[in-house]
């Protein structure tokens, strides 16, 4: 019986279209700048955003990493979620590598920051303050449930950032899930940020690697951050022979991953001892507490394991469950039953 996988939209193979592009990429020295697949997916995603250029890089770690990097020197300060990824999963890189301080502020449950909370975290000119250098979104936001944040919400952090002075870099991990949840097209949500870091490896499915988009002054310094970081690749046409197919044939499936989403969310609904919205399911990731007495979410994640479904602990009593290319309806219902058996379990 094949395992059911819902750790993480991170998890998938590519499909068979992927690996024959893979194996009959053309390719050259990326670090010479003379890979033609890296340049067409370069040139693709840039245009797909709005943006002039772009860069690929290895994931969206290293994205964020390179953009944060890239937009402020040592010492500067960057606003940004107590729940976004760069913060939380991303090893403290901007700080280690970057001495860049975090100035964190409450992500709200619609995954969006506050604009008084980002206007009162901007620093005033004062040899006590850092600088502020940079105003990070998430987009989707992972950790709030996957939410999508409006094209009117991000224009309106962008002209305050213009406001003062400030760039606007937007991790788009799971930018397409949020256009197609939102039913806008791409650019819409990506015109205002001055970078933009979209994974290749989730919703598109993609085996591995990370773009970042942005101006073209941008992209040439963030080219030499990212070296700097020895994300210089050579014949990364591998790499991004599976980011063409998936732009070609995984933006347009991703309907189905929500789709999967919410079925899952309103199955989870129906079994005592888990809380969720079933509302709050906007795009592919699904997030709910277990509030059975004495059961743990860990304890549940273990017999779920045991009954071939795989999901993540993501905080006390907190459990989630992310689909994607790999999981289909009879997936979610498999799910569900083995889910209703482990709460039953004695
Ligand atoms: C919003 C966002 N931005 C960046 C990243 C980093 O991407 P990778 O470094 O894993 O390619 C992730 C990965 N998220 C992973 C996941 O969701 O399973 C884990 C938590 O790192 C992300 O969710």
């Amino acid at each position: 019986m094949k395992t059911i996988d819902v750790r993480s939209d991170t998890v998938t193979l590519p499909s068979p279209e992927m690996r024959q592009a893979i194996s009959q990429a053309e390719l050259g020295d990326d670090v010479f700048g003379e890979d033609p697949t890296v340049l067409r997916l370069e040139r693709r995603l840039a245009d797909l955003v709005g943006k002039e250029a772009a860069l690929l890089v290895a994931s969206g770690t290293m994205g964020n990493l390179v953009c944060v990097l890239t937009h402020c020197g040592r010492g500067d300060e960057v606003i940004l979620g107590d729940q976004s990824h760069t913060f939380y999963y991303e090893a403290g890189g901007i700080s280690a590598l970057g001495g860049i301080h975090p100035h964190t502020i409450p992500n709200q449950g619609d995954g969006t920051l506050r604009l008084e909370d980002i206007r009162a975290a901007i620093r005033p000119d004062n040899v006590h303050f850092p600088r502020t250098g940079l105003i990070c979104l998430e987009n989707t936001q992972n950790r709030c449930g996957g939410a999508a944040l409006s094209a009117e919400y991000s224009d309106a952090v962008a002209s305050l950032a213009r406001d003062n002075g400030l760039a606007v870099h937007l991790d788009g991990a799971r930018i397409f899930n949020a256009a197609v949840a939102l039913g806008v097209d791409v650019s819409m949500l990506t015109r205002g940020a001055d970078s933009v870091s979209i994974c290749l490896s989730k919703g598109l499915a993609a085996p591995v690697g990370s773009v970042v988009c942005g101006s073209q002054p941008f992209i040439d310094a963030a080219r030499r951050t990212r070296k700097i970081l020895g994300g210089g690749m050579r014949q990364a046409g591998i790499i991004a022979a599976a980011g063409l197919v998936a732009l070609d044939s995984m933006i347009d499936r991703i309907h189905d991953d929500h789709a999967n989403a919410a079925r899952l969310a309103k199955g989870i609904a129906e079994l005592s001892g888990l809380q969720i919205d079933p509302a709050g399911v906007r795009t592919n990731i699904v997030y709910f507490d277990v509030v059975r007495e004495g059961l743990s979410a860990e304890t549940l994640v273990s017999r779920l394991a045991q009954r071939d479904v795989k999901m993540l602990c993501s905080g006390p009593g907190r459990i989630r469950a992310v689909t994607h290319y790999g999981i289909d309806r009879n997936d979610i219902d498999r799910t569900l039953s083995a889910m209703a058996d482990a709460l039953d379990a004695p």
